[in-house]
């Protein structure tokens, strides 16, 4: 097969997030967030899982750090948990939610891996949820609020900052779709929580360019790519409309500083209006510093009359899937950075999640996870062939570094390069943590 080789200075990591690792929910001041009302809100998650307890990386992070010591990853994306800070959102602020991440970067840091911060990856304060959640926009000056404190607080320490995890599924994904917290199923309200969304981000970036700190801030959004079934117009058409609810609806504005005319009268012929208030697009639009992309699956898609919000149907032609039913099509990698590159130029990306759902045991101490290897080199194949192309990549994060709580899935899908026993909490090292080490390592993998 290939040598498949990568620039020297690429940032190689791994990610998690707060509500899917840390478990300690109730501990040291923290205030409840919308995941734990939802995860106990019955029939809403697999098994009736939650996060009370997790991988309870609260307590066994300096485990966790010297498995990714030991991985020889150079940067590693954590989220932290807002109602650990702001246990109601905004006010009074715990200072024992402080010092717990303090403690957690410092550890980090001492073992030279650098901290990638995500701001909000999900668990908002249930408290904002009480008061209209990212429906109100006075959550979105919590927000700005939260992360200015986070800024000024870590100064120095943490020097990667991303707003928002994935607006896509906190908008549409959990209020128009409804599998994730807080559940609705509103395209209306869907598409007012994306704009303020991007207007939480926006309103970040400013208070962290205002604060004058060093650093380097982006948000994440996520992305899959779908492939026209055929060069009929009409596929075309349906194919561009279901893959610019991902791309063109949360990059125009940041990067172009509109929304997408074709997505807006689209959304218009279903009833569904954009009230932008003066100002909101140029916060919306000012430069950041780089992207962090989000990538996992891809389908083809074909015209169906009438068919769901966007009048068009996946086509199942075969692909081999993951444990989670999820097309493996590593060629949409490729094919997305490509057309991110053209439409929105050189911007620096992070591959800040990438991976597979593989639910392998231990057997004998011993994970055999090699569809998952296969996943990831397959996928890192498709990101040379980016690189190659001239896409400015400046890092690749797996997702993720431990099985974990995999939202509306609970433990039932592992997408962990480390096994998580969840009884005993024990951690074992997959055959694709092996891998990705000598992948490291070499700075090149054997196809
Ligand atoms: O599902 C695997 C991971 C989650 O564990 C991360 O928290 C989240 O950032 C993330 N996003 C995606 C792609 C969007 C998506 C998420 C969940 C369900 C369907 C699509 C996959 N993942």
């Amino acid at each position: 097969m290939a040598i498949i080789e990568f620039p020297k200075d690429i940032r190689w990591g791994a990610a998690t997030a707060a509500y899917q690792i840390e478990g300690a929910a109730t501990k040291d001041g923290r205030g409840l967030s919308i995941w734990d009302t939802f995860s106990k809100t019955p029939g809403k998650v697999l098994n009736g899982d939650n996060g009370d307890i997790a991988c309870d990386s609260y307590h066994r992070y300096e485990e966790d750090i010297e498995l990714m010591k030991e991985l020889g990853i150079d940067i590693y994306r954590f989220s932290v948990s807002w109602p650990r800070i702001f246990p109601t959102g905004t006010g009074e602020v715990n200072q024992s939610g402080l010092q717990y991440y303090h403690d957690f970067v410092d550890a980090l840091l001492a073992n030279g891996i650098e901290p990638m911060c995500t701001l909000y990856h999900w668990d908002l304060p249930q408290a904002l949820q009480d008061k209209g959640g990212w429906e109100n926009r006075e959550t979105v000056d919590a927000f700005a609020e939260y992360s200015d404190l986070m800024f000024k607080e870590f100064d120095g320490k943490i020097k990667k900052w991303i707003t928002i995890n994935e607006p896509w599924c906190v908008s549409f994904l959990s209020n128009f779709i409804g599998i994730h917290a807080p559940g609705y199923q509103n395209l209306q309200l869907a598409t007012t929580i994306s704009h303020h969304l991007l207007l939480a981000h926006g309103k970040a970036v400013t208070k962290f360019r205002e604060s004058g700190l060093t650093g380097e801030i982006g948000y994440a959004p996520n992305l899959e790519w779908n492939e026209p079934y055929s060069n009929k117009q009409e596929d075309i058409d349906a194919c561009n409309r279901g893959m610019g609810w991902f791309i063109e609806w949360f990059f125009d504005p940041v990067f172009k500083g509109s929304y997408p005319q074709f997505m807006l009268d689209w959304f218009e012929k279903k009833g569904v209006t954009l009230s932008i208030q003066d100002g909101d697009m140029a916060f919306i639009h000012q430069p950041i510093d780089f992207v962090g992309i989000n990538y996992y699956t891809g389908s083809v898609v074909r015209y169906k009359e009438n068919h769901e919000l966007f009048d068009n149907e996946k086509v199942d032609i075969g692909y081999e899937k993951t444990d989670f039913d999820w097309n493996i099509y590593p060629e949409g990698f490729y094919k997305a950075l490509s057309k991110l590159k053209d439409q929105y130029g050189q911007i620096p990306i992070y591959i800040t999640e990438n991976g597979a759902c593989y639910n392998d045991g231990v057997e004998n101490g011993r994970v055999k996870d090699q569809r998952r290897i296969d996943y990831l080199k397959q996928h890192l194949t498709s990101l040379s062939r980016a690189i190659d192309s001239g896409v400015n990549i400046k890092g690749y994060l797996t997702w993720s570094l431990l099985d974990n709580f995999e939202w509306a899935e609970g433990y039932d899908k592992r997408f962990g390069i480390i096994h998580v026993d969840f009884n005993t909490l024990e951690r074992t090292k997959k055959d694709s943590y092996y891998w990705y080490k000598q992948t490291i390592k070499n700075g090149w993998f054997d196809m």
